[in-house]
Order: C-alpha cells, then structure tokens, then sequence
C-alpha cells in the first residue's frame, strides 16, 4: 500500500514539473511572439529616376535593423557581378511556373521574355521577424499586390518635372541616350497610373533631406510607436 501510493506520489511530482516546465516554454514563447509586431511592408513606386533607391538607402542606414528590401524572383539570366539571394533569386521557367501555379507571387509579370516577381513567402519572412520590408516596384505591380493586401502601405516617389528627371537620370549616368528616353516616356506612363489608381501616398523628392523627412512623417504615422530616424 506504501508502495503504490509513494510511485503515484512520484508519479504526480514528475506530471505536474513537466506541466510546469511546458508551462513556462509556452508563455515564454507567448510573449516571445507578443513582442515581435508584424509590420506591414512599404511598397515604394515611381519612374526610374525618382529616387526610390536614394530614399530606401537613407532608410536602411539610419534604420539598419528596421528595413530590409524584398529580392525578387527572375527567369533571366544573371549578369555578371549579379549574385543568387542578393540581386534577384535566379529561377528556371519550370520553378518560376510552379510558383505562380501555387499562387505564391504577390505580384509578377512578363517582361522581354522573362518572368519577374515577388515572393510572398519571402516578405512574410521578413514580417516575422519585425521588419519593414521594402518591395521597390513599379505601378503595374504594385496594382496586383494593392488587390491582395490593400492593407500595405503603398508609397509613389514623384519628381518636381520631367525636366529634372531627365538631369538625374543624366547625372547618374548608367543609361544609354535610347534608355532615357524610354525611362522619361514610361515616366509619364507611371505618372498617370498613380493618378487612376489612387492608393498611394505621394512624396515629392525635391531635395534629399525634405523628401526623407516627409517620408519618414508618413510612415511615423503608419507604424505608431516603432522608432524611425
Ligand atoms: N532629391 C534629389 N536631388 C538630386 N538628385 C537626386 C535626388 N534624389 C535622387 N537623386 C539622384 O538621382 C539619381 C536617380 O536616383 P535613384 O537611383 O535613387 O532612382 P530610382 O528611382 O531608384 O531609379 P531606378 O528605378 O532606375 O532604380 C541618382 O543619381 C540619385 O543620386
């Protein structure tokens, strides 16, 4: 009788510290995960030239641990220095197929042959991790992922004119004479789009430093209580 009832006794000891012991990894685990806010990514479109990769950059190095770009996917070929995971998530036509078939793209699209697009699987990485990421994508994307998370913040980098578009893409002199003149007229194509769709919050990026400050306002407003300098 002694014997039984000192084994149920260990026996009850032993239950109840391993439920005190799965106790404490769950709450610990709760809060764990209560301190890790899910933020909703920052969708960053404008022409080429506007300054979208400019403001990102402000953001990443005042904000180093906040903000984090999106890689996309491409059935292209890599150009040399391009690197897997850094650049673009280089992908076969077989692989970028069977994606689009599950429905994991938040957006993608065709261009000259070759497919482009991004992962959501990717951006919700970065989402449980705490991070803002960042998807710099032109208007037509940013349509298609408007239409399925219209709860993103989506941002459209503008120009104070065409003219001043045409000097920095002169000044930054990585295009051809024919690749600017195709950048200024697709210019006016994202312009217009921005227009009809009537999502975006727009920033005018005049000068650096007053386009990074609006910039920043607005998205004080949308993330409240994360810190962003
Ligand atoms: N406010 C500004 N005043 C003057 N020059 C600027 C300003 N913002 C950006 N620039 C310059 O304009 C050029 C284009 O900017 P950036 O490369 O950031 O554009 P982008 O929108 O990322 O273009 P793309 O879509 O082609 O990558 C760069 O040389 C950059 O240094």
């Amino acid at each position: 009788m002694t014997d039984t009832s000192n084994i149920s006794d260990f026996k009850s000891l032993i239950m109840n510290s391993v439920s005190r012991s799965l106790n404490t990894i769950f709450l610990s685990k709760a809060s764990f995960c209560q301190t890790k806010q899910r933020l909703n990514p920052l969708v960053l479109s404008g022409a080429s030239g506007a300054g979208k990769g400019t403001l990102y950059g402000m953001l990443k190095n005042r904000n180093p641990n906040l903000f984090d770009l999106s890689v996309s996917c491409t059935t292209r070929k890599p150009r040399v220095g391009e690197v897997h995971g850094v650049h673009y998530y280089f992908m076969n036509h077989e692989e970028f197929q069977k994606e689009i078939d599950q429905d994991n793209f938040a957006e993608h699209c065709l261009v000259h042959g070759n497919f482009y697009g991004t992962l959501q699987k990717q951006v919700f990485s970065f989402m449980d991790k705490g991070k803002i990421c960042v998807l710099d994508i032109d208007v037509q994307g940013a349509e298609k992922v408007h239409k399925k998370f219209p709860s993103w913040n989506y941002v459209f980098i503008n120009v104070p004119s065409l003219k001043i578009l045409e000097q920095r893409l002169r000044g930054r002199g990585t295009e051809t004479e024919q690749q600017i003149q195709t950048r200024l007229t697709n210019a006016l194509k994202e312009i217009d789009s921005k227009n009809r769709l009537g999502f975006y919050h727009e920033i005018l990026n005049d000068t650096q430093e007053q386009a990074y400050n609006d910039l920043t306002a607005y998205l004080k407003k949308q993330y409240p209580g994360v810190p962003i300098n």
